[in-house]
């Protein structure tokens, strides 16, 4: 498994080489000693979630007030534009955004630390995304940013086919800056 430090502090893209033959394929989603040797503690992921959202589809930006979350997100099934953003006070990346394309080909999985916005758009007919948190859901700790900011200026590929209420309702980035005081 090949790790890669992202260009926004602490956030990992894990490699992983899938197995392939006629049956189809065997491919590792985690290992705790690689997770380890780059400072992530695998025993503190404590719920595993999986999502299935149709082609077009946008979840997010979602983040987590207090202490916030880390996960470990991957594409099990089809294929999406993963969307990082930085907004820890203080980071020298903070506003940044990342993408990555998670998939079922090279499933690339990417570690996101607590302090970052994260948020999808499925590529494929259906996608299916998966993430472990390191702290059981809290809703209300839940935040969200609007995906279509304009200082975030987020370039989603597909046109937005379907947004939650949550999203849809979902502040902007200027707003969650003030509440950071940044
Ligand atoms: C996220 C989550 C949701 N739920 C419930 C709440 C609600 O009834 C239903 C759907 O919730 P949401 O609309 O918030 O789900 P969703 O939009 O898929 O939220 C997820 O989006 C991606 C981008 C993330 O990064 C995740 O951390 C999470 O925020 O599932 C849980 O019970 N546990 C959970 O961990």
């Amino acid at each position: 498994m090949d790790i890669e430090q992202a260009p926004i502090p602490g956030v990992l893209v894990f490699r992983p080489q899938p197995h392939r033959d006629d049956r189809g394929f065997f491919t590792r989603t985690f290992d705790a000693d690689i997770a380890a040797a780059h400072g992530l503690d695998a025993t503190g992921f404590v719920q595993d979630s999986q999502s299935r959202s149709s082609r077009g589809a946008v979840r997010g930006l979602h983040g987590r007030a207090g202490r916030g979350e880390s996960k470990l997100v991957r594409c099990a099934h089809g294929a999406v534009l993963d969307v990082l953003v930085d907004v820890r006070p203080g980071s020298e990346t903070f506003g940044t955004v990342l993408t990555v394309r998670l998939d079922d080909v090279d499933f690339a999985h990417v570690y996101v630390p607590a302090g970052l916005l994260h948020g999808f758009q499925v590529l494929s007919e259906t996608a299916d995304v998966c993430y472990r948190i390191d702290r059981p859901h809290d809703p209300s700790e839940d935040l969200g940013v609007r995906y279509d900011d304009p200082e975030l200026a987020i370039d989603w590929p597909l046109p937005v086919a379907q947004l939650s209420e949550r999203d849809r309702a979902a502040m902007s980035f200027a707003d969650l800056r003030s509440q950071l005081g940044v």
